[in-house]
């Protein structure tokens, strides 16, 4: 049974059409990859699926369920920059969750429950490698340190789907290799749902169980608005039979290249 339906999904904003019938049947422990060109609504559809946004029309449903209609525990999110607090040292980002838990008022949580939250961080910590940089703020992290943060924050709550928008976008190819390493990792261990928008297509290959192309398959010159993107190509991947796609992945990485 599909995990993650989506159901002619449609976006506009103003009078410009940026999704259409992007319609989808995700299975449960899925790594999805998206990919296509920039401004096509990659973004959008993660933020439809985050909860963050309504679309024009269409719906999301989760596991046979109408989706939330607010971003909630089982949806983490990790973007390319910025999720996590600056002002906040990297214990008291990653405990941070807990205490929203307990107090959404004062974001602070006292006795058993800090300590189960202390103890929560600490071990998460220890799984992204940052344990000996508890005490550090984001400003004086790596970028690689800080993405090794956001998503850890994202992972403390266990949410069954990760929505992850180009977020290894900023890092140095060394970083970048280590960080999805670990991703994949945590996807193996956690058995969550993945979608990450990258604008790597071996990223994508690498990564990805299922890797779905946003394109438009109308255009009208006249009225370049008319006309949202849907999913183009919805290909599943094997990790373990990297020859068979590998046609495909060049005639992609073509494509993309003739477009920019
Ligand atoms: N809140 C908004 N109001 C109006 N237009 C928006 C809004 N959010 C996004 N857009 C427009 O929708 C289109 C799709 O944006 P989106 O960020 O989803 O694209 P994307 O494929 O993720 O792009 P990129 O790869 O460059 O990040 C763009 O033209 C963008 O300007």
């Amino acid at each position: 049974m599909s995990f993650v339906t989506a159901r002619q999904i449609a976006v506009s904003y103003g009078d410009a059409l940026i999704l259409e019938r992007v319609s989808l049947e995700v299975q449960k422990g899925a790594f999805v990859t998206i990919v296509g060109a920039s401004g096509c609504g990659k973004s959008t559809f993660l933020r439809i699926l985050l909860g963050q946004e309504q679309p024009s029309s269409g719906h999301v449903e989760i596991d046979g369920h109408p989706m939330a209609p607010e971003p909630d525990p089982e949806r983490g999110v990790v973007f390319q920059k910025y999720s996590v607090f600056p002002h906040l040292t990297v214990l008291q980002n990653l405990m941070l969750p807990f205490e929203l838990e307990g107090s959404a008022f004062l974001g602070r949580v006292f006795g058993a429950r800090k300590r189960e939250a202390r103890d929560k961080a600490q071990a998460m910590m220890e799984t992204i490698g940052l344990a000996h940089a508890a005490k550090r703020f984001p400003a004086q992290l790596s970028g690689g340190m800080q993405q090794r943060l956001a998503i850890g924050q994202a992972l403390l709550k266990r949410p069954k789907i990760m929505l992850l928008d180009e977020p290894f976008g900023a890092l140095d190819p060394g970083t970048r290799k280590d960080m999805q390493a670990l991703l994949l990792e945590l996807w193996r261990e956690t058995g969550m749902t993945v979608f990450m928008v990258t604008h790597d297509i071996q990223e994508a290959f690498e990564l990805g169980t299922r890797l779905l192309v946003f394109d438009k398959v109308r255009h009208d010159p006249q009225y370049p608005n008319a006309y949202g993107a849907t999913v183009t190509y919805d290909l599943p991947l094997d990790h373990g039979e990297r020859k068979k796609t590998a046609a495909i992945e060049a005639a992609l990485i073509q494509s993309q290249t003739d477009k920019a």
